[in-house]
């Protein structure tokens, strides 16, 4: 069975602290009326690259304590500051988190042996797996078949979430390590990557739209093509709709229409204005009222 997670969103109030009950909403409508197999905790869609080291810590606490062992959790600690990666991987391992996750160093160009030994590392003094976390079109580090290959020597490095539009590597991945779990991070991509043989999904749409993504998935494993092509149609309308409309501060605006206090983004990103909340409330309209 594929696995779909969301990544987990942040709640924040307007003044950039943590809003605790609407984060909790968020979780717990992403495991009752979702029902999704997991959640992504300290991602991109998680604002985890805005907040300070103790609102990491917050949202790491606050996240296992509402989803205790109901749904699977990964907990992405990769940081610029290595000495806090191992920290809080450390931290959620305590914790219980059963995966970890990390996003490769970015800004300063590193070699791939300097990455290596940073992956390296955070494992080191860990119980625990890790998931490499490649988005190079937010890091501008892409890594190569041949160094995913020498990552995975290390054997507590078990897999990759792979938001890349390249599928050329990765039907390579794909074929050159079976035995890893590679899931897929762009969710208007959903469908090519089943097709590829992806072990499942992360995203931050499967906030709102978990259960179309499900049917798609179920229908790609029933060999019912069309059907699954209709349903990454219909999610990609809604998903071009929320980056037309700014894409983490409209998913928390559309879940507000679903009656869950998502709060704000912190800034720099930015704050709802009029017009996004107008085109907010047209989204859920458009394509979540009836689903
Ligand atoms: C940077 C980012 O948010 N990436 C997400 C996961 O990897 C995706 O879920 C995208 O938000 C989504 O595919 C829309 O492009
Ligand atoms: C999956 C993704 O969106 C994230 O890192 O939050």
């Amino acid at each position: 069975m594929k696995k779909l997670y969301s990544a987990l969103m942040t709640a924040f109030n307007d003044d950039g602290s943590i809003n605790e009950a609407g984060t909790r909403e968020m979780i717990r409508y992403n495991i009752d009326v979702n029902k999704v197999d997991g959640l992504y905790v300290g991602g991109s869609t998680g604002e985890n690259f805005n907040m300070s080291h103790e609102q990491k810590e917050q949202v790491f606490k606050i996240a296992i304590d509402e989803a205790k062992n109901d749904v699977d959790l990964i907990a992405q600690v990769g940081s610029l500051d290595l000495n806090e990666a191992k920290y809080l991987a450390k931290f959620v391992t305590d914790l219980g988190y059963p995966h970890i996750s990390a996003v490769t160093p970015f800004y300063y160009n590193y070699t791939f042996e300097q990455i290596k030994d940073y992956y390296n590392e955070i494992v080191k003094d860990v119980d625990n797996e890790l998931i490499i976390y490649s988005i190079p079109a937010l890091t501008g580090v892409s890594l190569s078949l041949d160094q995913f290959d020498e990552l995975f020597e290390n054997p507590k490095i078990i897999g990759i979430k792979y938001t890349n539009a390249d599928f050329f590597l990765l039907e390579r991945v794909r074929n050159r390590f079976p035995d890893k779990l590679i899931l897929s991070g762009f969710d208007e991509m959903l469908l090519p990557a089943l097709a590829l043989g992806v072990d499942g999904a992360i995203g931050s749409t499967y906030n709102l739209n978990a259960k179309r993504a499900k049917a798609e998935m179920n229908a790609f494993d029933a060999g019912d093509i069309d059907k699954a092509r209709q349903l990454q149609k219909d999610s990609n309308d809604l998903i071009s709709a929320l980056i037309a409309n700014d894409i983490y501060p409209s998913i928390k605006l559309v879940f507000k229409e679903l009656g869950v206090n998502a709060g704000v983004t912190k800034k720099p990103m930015a704050q709802p204005t009029p017009e996004m909340i107008a085109g907010a409330k047209k989204i859920y309209n458009d394509y979540l009222k009836e689903n």
